[in-house]
């Protein structure tokens, strides 16, 4: 009989750190804690490290934990010093300003095909390469000075271990497969490519640690888990298997599915993430999510709930205003510069009720794009998860299977990235080719007829926003 244990997973994402405890062999969720993270598309990391030490304190301490493990947003740039020390604020995934920087490196390689064939992913200004050129073209002091390039979760992993040697860095391939200089299908840095960027010799990089390999302990002698990217630890706390989409309603949203394969998408909108598990996580990323809504209640001065009522009080298609949801530039597709829009504008639909239905509506077209490019993958699709702060809302659940034309389950609100990164840390304290298998928690199955015209005139008017690329 084994020992009871508890294990604690981290989800350090863009606006929040959330701690999980729970029982190591059942998933049972024993206690709770999050902080705020500030705002903005350029942090300093150190602010990461405070918001998870207060929310390790509000769940109540780590000390009884047994193995711990971190999640976190995706392809922020880590930079630091011979000495271990940041040396600018982290550049995050939804920082624009490596847009340019993105489509000259696509060039500098020979163009989007010669991308997908090295690493499954064309860079766009998200992908961490892209900030890394960046850097070398408006920062070149800081660009020369950089001895490791790391990613968020690599290096609160790192703080956790307390440890001062660099060479104690250690990172997973799901988090290594969103940098654009990591091959997801050999388990491989492309140090060449970082080089291309960088313009110079490659700074050292973090070690690919295995799904279940420990990489460190921490000052109470917990082991540390490898960590992971933040999709990746989400599939991984859903057990997502071949033919379920995850829909993941954060600040960003995401279309993305476990597969055995990896993609290839040389138009850029799948990108070839790997998963926490030693398999594939073709990935659809938009900048545009929960924020949506959270806009819109703004405009309309409501809270989420009520925002939800109006929109299910409207007509599907809004009565034909449409809201193109770019309000921050787009990723996917590549529309740095787009800006949101209204279209359709009439005395009929100048209510509240057709604006809070135009950008749920809006936000939904926008990752049912993803989720048919997903498809057009060859990724089988038996089903949608949707998870993410966004998937508390009532009308996105209601009106997600009309959008899609698919049915979609929604699992109890919880935090799902926090959960997968304990379950990896439950995985590396008990060992064993599977993760521990886990309690579902409840899932809501939510189903409506296909209203296709809603799509029909999304993809009418959202180009005429304004952007560039494809
Ligand atoms: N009931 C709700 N309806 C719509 N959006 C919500 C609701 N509750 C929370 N959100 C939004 O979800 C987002 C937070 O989700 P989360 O998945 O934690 O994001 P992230 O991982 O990017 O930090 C916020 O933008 C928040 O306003
Ligand atoms: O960039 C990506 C995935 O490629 C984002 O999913 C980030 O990883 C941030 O996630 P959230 O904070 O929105 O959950």
């Amino acid at each position: 009989m084994t020992e009871t244990s508890v294990v604690a997973g981290v989800d350090s994402s863009t606006q929040s750190c959330k701690v999980m405890v729970c029982d190591a062999d059942t998933g049972a969720v024993v206690r709770e804690g999050r902080a705020t993270h500030p705002d903005g598309t350029e942090v300093d990391p150190l602010a990461w490290s405070t918001a998870l030490d207060e929310a390790i304190a509000a769940a109540g301490g780590l000390e009884d934990v047994a193995a711990v493990s971190v999640g976190a947003q995706q392809h922020g740039m880590v930079c630091l010093d011979s000495s271990g020390q940041v040396i600018r604020d982290a550049l995050l995934w939804n920082d624009n300003r490596s847009a340019v920087s993105a489509a000259d490196l696509v060039r500098d390689l020979g163009g989007p095909e010669a991308w997908a064939d090295a690493v499954g992913i064309v860079p766009v200004a998200s992908i961490t390469i892209a900030k890394a050129r960046w850097l070398a073209d408006h920062e070149p002091d800081n660009a020369a000075r950089t001895a490791v390039l790391c990613l968020p979760h690599d290096w609160l992993t790192w703080r956790i271990a307390g440890s001062s040697d660099l060479g104690a860095l250690a990172t997973d391939r799901s988090d290594a497969s969103g940098t654009g200089y990591f091959d997801a299908t050999t388990g491989d840095y492309r140090r060449d490519l970082l080089e291309l960027a960088l313009r110079r010799s490659s700074p050292a990089l973090p070690s690919i640690a295995g799904p279940v390999d420990s990489v460190g302990e921490t000052s109470w002698g917990a082991l540390l888990g490898p960590g992971a990217g933040d999709n990746a630890a989400a599939a991984l706390a859903l057990g997502s298997r071949e033919g379920d989409v995850i829909v993941s309603i954060g600040t960003s949203g995401v279309v993305c599915a476990v597969s055995a394969t990896a993609p290839r998408d040389p138009d850029g909108y799948v990108a070839g993430f790997a998963d926490a598990t030693g398999r594939h996580l073709p990935l659809v990323c938009t900048l545009n999510g929960a924020r949506v809504l959270d806009a819109t209640a703004a405009m309309l001065g409501v809270e989420h709930a009520l925002l939800a009522r109006l929109a299910l009080s409207s007509p599907a298609g809004s009565g034909g205003l449409v809201l193109v949801p770019y309000l921050e530039g787009e990723r996917t597709p590549n529309r740095p510069d787009a800006t949101g829009a209204i279209h359709g504008l009439r005395l009929t639909n100048s209510t509240p009720a057709h604006l809070a239905r135009a950008a749920v509506e809006g936000l939904l077209c926008s990752l049912a794009e993803g989720i048919d490019h997903i498809i057009g993958q060859g990724t089988p699709v038996r089903r949608v998860l949707m998870v993410g702060g966004g998937a508390r809302s009532q009308a996105l659940c209601e009106l997600a299977p009309a959008i899609f034309g698919l049915p979609v389950d929604v699992p109890e609100p919880g935090e799902y990235v926090a959960r997968g990164a304990a379950r990896q840390a439950a995985w590396v304290l008990r060992g064993g080719d599977e993760p521990p298998k886990w309690a579902e928690g409840e899932i809501r199955r939510y189903e409506a007829d296909p209203t296709p015209y809603v799509r029909q005139r999304y993809a009418e008017v959202r180009d005429l926003t304004d952007g560039v690329g494809p």
